[in-house]
């Protein structure tokens, strides 16, 4: 579970959305065109009432949300859009408050404002619109508000309606806190199940699947800029001895041992992956073939003098390597096969060795 879950805000560092959520702006947007038509019912309702200032703030109020949509359907940019809304629906509901539009019961809508807020902003920001929200309602019906604005709300009114309207936030609060809680652990969870089923558990290298994503990525690059790239296929030699004699516990570590010897070897920008129990395959962009074969055999010297103690007792290894460098239009298949072919002959020639798919009888070690 991340930090930022257990503590009061707990936003995520960078603002995510669950597959399925509504996005903020798409949200706005529609808010923004669903209030047109009650804004305009209202400025009619009250221009009949021979009113001229409540209708221009309503429809002035109207014409700004929507432009505030066409401004962010042009420019995209969502934090304008956002604040400019906050203030716009702000500055409208208090409005509403305060001029007691259709006798007082347009002050209703007061309690569309809590679940918008908190949907649309930050936790911080929907608790501290919300006091801000119920302060001004308390300072409105108290005696020094009805000194400043008249207003015809009901002593008991008034004691519901901030009442209700405290009660509406809190929960709002509860279950907007709940929400991103739990949206949050579903994303660690995602991240967690994607890292799994992309990585080998033992050694924390990628696995086989994602070796051969990585082969056809690299692979769909060349064919675009026509640098070679190149493969090298390693394998533990006389492994099953080391299970034989030592246990399969000695021979988990020995494979950990050289996966991490595989890692450091490599550049960045390659990528080595567990491709079977003792095998590994490193992939390696833009690397014409002695320059693999000269990474491979750097590996394979680090390995070899390497030891592995064991319950006290040292347990000496060496790899042996098969080297492929794609060429023209052959498909990874063949260059696998070439590499495999390259490794077998590593093997059949006497291990701790490493050998070149491009000429087979080549051998560097
Ligand atoms: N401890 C352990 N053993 C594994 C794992 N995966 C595969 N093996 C064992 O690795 C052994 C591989 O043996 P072989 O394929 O005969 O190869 P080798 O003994 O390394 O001989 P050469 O490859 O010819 O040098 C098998 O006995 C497998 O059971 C693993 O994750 N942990």
């Amino acid at each position: 579970m991340p930090k930022s879950s257990k503590s009061f805000w707990p936003e995520p560092p960078v603002r995510q959305r669950v597959t399925g959520e509504i996005p903020v702006p798409t949200l706005i947007n529609w808010l923004s065109i669903g209030a047109q038509p009650l804004l305009l019912f209202f400025a009619y309702r009250a221009a009949g009432r021979d009113d001229t200032l409540v209708p221009s703030i309503l429809l002035t109020c109207a014409a700004l949300l929507l432009l505030n949509a066409l401004v962010y359907m042009m420019l995209r940019h969502e934090t304008l859009q956002r604040r400019t809304f906050i203030v716009l629906i702000t500055g409208l509901f208090i409005y509403l408050a305060i001029s007691a539009v259709e006798d007082g019961s347009a002050i209703i809508w007061l309690f569309a404002y809590p679940p918008i807020i908190f949907y649309i902003s930050t936790l911080r920001v929907g608790v501290l619109a919300c006091a801000f929200g119920i302060v001004t309602l308390i300072g409105l019906f108290s005696p020094a508000g009805d000194y400043l604005v008249e207003t015809p709300y009901s002593d008991s009114f008034r004691l519901v309606m901030i009442t209700v309207l405290a009660f509406e936030m809190i929960s709002c609060y509860i279950l907007d806190l709940s929400r991103r809680r739990s949206q949050a652990r579903l994303l660690t969870l995602a991240r967690e199940y994607e890292y799994a089923a992309k990585h080998d558990a033992m050694t924390g290298l990628s696995n086989r699947r994602e070796g051969l994503a990585r082969l056809e990525t690299e692979y769909e690059r060349y064919l675009r800029n026509r640098k070679p790239f190149s493969v090298i296929l390693m394998d533990i030699d006389v492994f099953k001895g080391v299970n034989d004699n030592y246990g399969h516990q000695a021979g988990d570590q020995l494979i950990v041992m050289v996966a991490n010897k595989l890692k450091d070897g490599c550049r960045r920008v390659d990528m080595v992956s567990r491709w079977g129990g003792e095998e590994f395959l490193a992939v390696l962009p833009e690397t014409q073939v002695s320059e693999a074969v000269t990474m491979a055999n750097r590996i394979r010297q680090t390995i070899a003098a390497q030891t592995l103690a064991f319950e006290g007792l040292p347990i000496r290894t060496s790899i042996s390597a098969g080297v492929a460098t794609i060429h023209g239009a052959e498909s990874t298949n063949h260059l696998l096969q070439r590499a495999d072919e390259a490794l077998y002959t590593a093997k059949a020639t006497g291990r701790n060795r490493v050998c070149s798919g491009e000429v087979p009888e080549q051998d560097s070690a």
